[in-house]
């Protein structure tokens, strides 16, 4: 099932055109991982998504229902997890979380277990009765992701939840996100930080300049940009490699020996590798085998010519 569907959205400022006739499907069940740049535009999806600003073209629809979508009843089924942290500095965190449940409508029992579970799911029970303004930032998040929990929402929305903390509460609202999943929540994550793509997201869409450029499972997007292998097979033996047997193969592009290295690239698929491989295990001792795949930044780097994270810290 869809859960939300956005059929060309187009989103200006002024003279900046900040979604440029976007589509999206988000599915029951996924994590879809929504990569892009700085700028690229993913706020401003986010935020025509959930309903908060209006935009200029398109058509949103949530949880089945077309039209007049962002009504009260689809948006208590909806939590966004916003990029700037928002909770009250000046409540603790029970507090915090006991607003926003009943912001959403929660009430005496319920709300009282919500918070409860809230609080543990985010690992921060132990510290219920304190401010958060004496919380570290990574800290500070998860109580932020934590307000967005209370009322179970069926699509949880995460705009760049790990900008700036520390690895630890990093690694915490990762597996938060995967145990979200797995109890049925759909997820739609944001960030420019391709390894945490890599490592949770069922799906991947990649946005740059306000426009989808590539979507798919990490596997399959890396795939489409994958042209060649290449692998470094140190041997025990050099001398004895049949080079020019290799170069003869049909799919090896290069052949190249680097003191006891071989190197050899070709063409990707089709068994290529392992055909090279054999050849040299049938001559010479192996000591070992390094290949080298693509990642997502190969991926965005053919796709638009850039760098992802021009000048970005690494999140570890
Ligand atoms: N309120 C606004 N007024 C004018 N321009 C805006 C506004 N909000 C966003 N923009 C512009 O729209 C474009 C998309 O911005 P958006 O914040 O959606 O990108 P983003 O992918 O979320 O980036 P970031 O990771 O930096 O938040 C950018 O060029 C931005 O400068």
């Amino acid at each position: 099932m869809t859960i939300a569907s956005i059929k060309g959205i187009v989103k200006r400022y002024k003279d900046q055109i900040a979604l440029d006739y976007v589509d999206l499907d988000i599915h029951e069940g996924e994590i879809l991982g929504l990569l892009g740049p700085n700028g690229a535009g993913k706020t401003t999806l986010i935020q025509c998504l959930m309903g908060i600003i209006p935009f200029d073209k398109g058509v949103i629809q949530l949880f089945g229902e077309e039209g007049a979508v962002f009504h009260h009843e689809n948006k208590k089924k909806m939590g966004l997890v916003t990029q700037e942290i928002t909770v009250f500095e000046e409540l603790t965190a029970k507090e915090n979380l006991e607003f926003f449940a009943g912001v959403y409508g929660l009430k005496g029992e319920e709300k009282k277990q919500r918070v409860k579970e809230a609080l543990e799911f985010v690992g921060l029970s132990s510290k219920a009765k304190q401010s958060p303004n004496k919380f570290s930032g990574g800290m500070k998040r998860r109580l932020n992701i934590a307000c967005a929990l209370t009322h179970r929402p069926k699509l949880l929305i995460m705009d760049e939840p790990t900008v700036g903390i520390d690895p630890q509460s990093r690694n915490h609202i990762l597996d938060a996100v995967r145990k979200l999943k797995e109890q049925g929540t759909t997820i739609l994550y944001t960030t420019h930080y391709m390894e945490e793509v890599q490592s949770i997201a069922t799906r991947v869409v990649i946005v740059d300049q306000g426009q989808v450029i590539s979507e798919g499972t990490v596997d399959e997007l890396i795939k489409n940009i994958q042209h060649e292998e290449k692998i470094f097979i140190d041997v025990n033996d050099v001398s004895t490699i049949p080079i020019e047997r290799l170069r003869g193969l049909e799919g090896v592009k290069q052949v190249q020996v680097s003191g006891s290295v071989v190197q050899i690239i070709s063409n990707a698929g089709a068994g290529n590798l392992d055909r090279a491989l054999s050849i040299v295990k049938e001559t010479s001792g192996v000591v070992g085998i390094q290949a080298e795949k693509p990642n997502l930044e190969d991926v965005f780097l053919t796709l638009t010519g850039k760098q992802l994270r021009d000048g970005e810290d690494d999140p570890s």
